[in-house]
């Protein structure tokens, strides 16, 4: 099942995690007016506002597993509905209250967001004759490495489902847990090409909370329901959901406002979740001007363009981004360089490795340069903490420094470090310790250090 994935190459030393108590002091935005509450003060079925709606695996080797739809109506702005194993959405529970502003902003970024008097940075807008559907666009402009949209998951199912259940009982149960949101217009709205606001119920199956009635292990195998139940819900998740991990789990995620980005290879802006995956933030890439569209790489940043092709077809779409639409021979010249670079990597771990120092250097600065003129800069991370390692390899540590200032300059402004205070100062060790895997300890190239961790 296709799903945008994040875009990042980058060693990724740690998430955003910082827990900054700073909604109190703020006039709170729609966003947060229902932050989960582990002790639901309407429900039965504490933290879930209705009944869990459970059907048990037939299949081998999924026997017996049990999936079920679990919704807290009262989390983030339209509900959120998990459909997992118990277990996971158990697990799950403890991150619920993942609040985006408290992950993703400082306390004055969320001002400048959320504060009084200020206006939403971006709208979701009818690309007209684009041929693209609806697309987000900047109502004002925003900066580079700003933070300037942030979104909460309205549906969360488990990856691994579609090997267990069969696919009418999947739809089924994607139509209830949209069903039991507190806004199931929000989602349904999706397939039309635009959102006119749900409210309680909205949509047109109404509210569903008596529809179902799924007792906790009611095995209700495939259930009832017309063998189109579900269809439209299970489009809207196949085109617009994201990859993402929530407990642990493999997960697709359904992000209502952020799903509404159209695609460009060489974009403006890409998406960060959340530790717990149910809280989501688009941060710039660089400058973007008033009346731009917002754009996110559903790929890989740095792949050339007979594979972008390729992937995209999975969107139903052909690409006509400026990258895509350059003349045939810049064209080449760019897939050109992006091979290099992808080739680049493999190259100087073996130069290092045999402990050709200088050469690995020299490769490296070489791939630099063809990043910078592809201008996929998040990728110079890599780089930067390569020359960081080689230089120290070298024995430079000088020049180490200076590389490892600069990858780790550039992970905090990609947001890799954490917002404010929790960054903490630069350090080559906690560089390098964070990347774990490259190696670096002065004693010549051997034993694989060089291979780097990947997340
Ligand atoms: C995640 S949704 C984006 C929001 C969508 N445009 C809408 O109306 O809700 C992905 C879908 O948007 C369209 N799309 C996204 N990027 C596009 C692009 N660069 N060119 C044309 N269509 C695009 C494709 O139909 C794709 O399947």
């Amino acid at each position: 099942m296709p799903s945008l994935t994040t875009t990042t190459t980058t060693l990724i030393l740690v998430a955003a995690s910082s827990v900054l108590a700073n909604t109190a002091l703020l006039n709170i935005p729609t966003l947060l007016q229902h932050p989960y509450s582990p002790q639901h003060p309407l429900s039965a079925h504490a933290p879930w506002s209705h009944p869990p709606h459970c059907t048990t695996s037939h299949r081998l080797p999924s026997l017996n597993q049990k999936f079920c739809i679990f919704t807290s109506k009262t989390t983030g702005p339209h509900g959120l509905s998990l459909i997992l194993q118990p277990q996971d959405a158990a697990r799950a529970t403890e991150h619920l209250d993942d609040s985006p502003l408290d992950t993703f902003l400082t306390q004055a970024q969320a001002e400048k967001l959320f504060g009084h008097g200020s206006e939403s940075p971006w709208q979701v807008v009818d690309m007209g004759k684009e041929g693209k559907g609806m697309g987000v666009k900047a109502t004002r402009r925003i900066k580079k490495y700003e933070t300037f949209m942030l979104d909460q998951a309205a549906l969360v199912i488990a990856e691994n489902i579609d090997e267990a259940l069969p696919p009418q009982t999947v739809r089924k149960m994607m139509r209830i847990a949209v069903e039991r949101l507190r806004v199931p217009g929000v989602v349904r709205g999706m397939s039309k090409g635009g959102y006119e606001g749900g409210g309680e119920g909205g949509g047109d199956r109404g509210d569903g909370e008596g529809d179902v009635g799924g007792k906790d292990g009611d095995g209700g195998g495939d259930g009832g329901g017309k063998d189109d139940e579900g269809r439209l819900e299970e489009a809207i998740m196949k085109t617009n959901a994201f990859g993402s991990t929530v407990a642990d789990v493999s997960a697709r995620t359904l992000f209502p406002d952020i799903s509404r980005i159209n695609h460009a290879c060489n974009p403006n802006s890409f998406v960060m979740f959340s530790r717990a995956g149910v809280s989501m933030a688009i941060k710039a890439y660089r400058d973007i001007e008033e009346g731009e569209e917002i754009s996110i790489s559903y790929l890989l940043l740095g792949i050339p363009s007979a594979q972008r092709a390729t992937q995209l077809q999975r969107w139903g779409f052909t690409c006509t981004c400026a990258l895509c639409s350059l003349p045939a021979p810049e064209k080449q010249a760019s897939d050109l360089r992006r091979v290099m670079i992808a080739q680049s990597e493999e190259k100087i771990i073996a130069l290092a490795e045999s402990g050709n120092i200088d050469e690995a250097i020299a490769l490296a600065h070489e791939a630099t340069h063809l990043i910078a003129d592809e201008q996929i800069h998040p990728m110079l991370t890599d780089e930067y903490s390569m020359l960081a390692m080689l230089y120290l390899e070298k024995g430079d540590r000088a020049q180490a420094e200076v590389y490892g200032r600069k990858a780790w300059s550039l992970l905090g402004d990609l947001g890799f470090l954490g917002t404010g205070d929790s960054m903490g100062e630069f350090t080559l060790d906690r560089l390098l310790g964070g990347i774990g895997g490259l190696g670096g300890d002065g004693e010549g190239g051997s034993g694989g250090k060089w291979r780097r961790r990947r997340e």
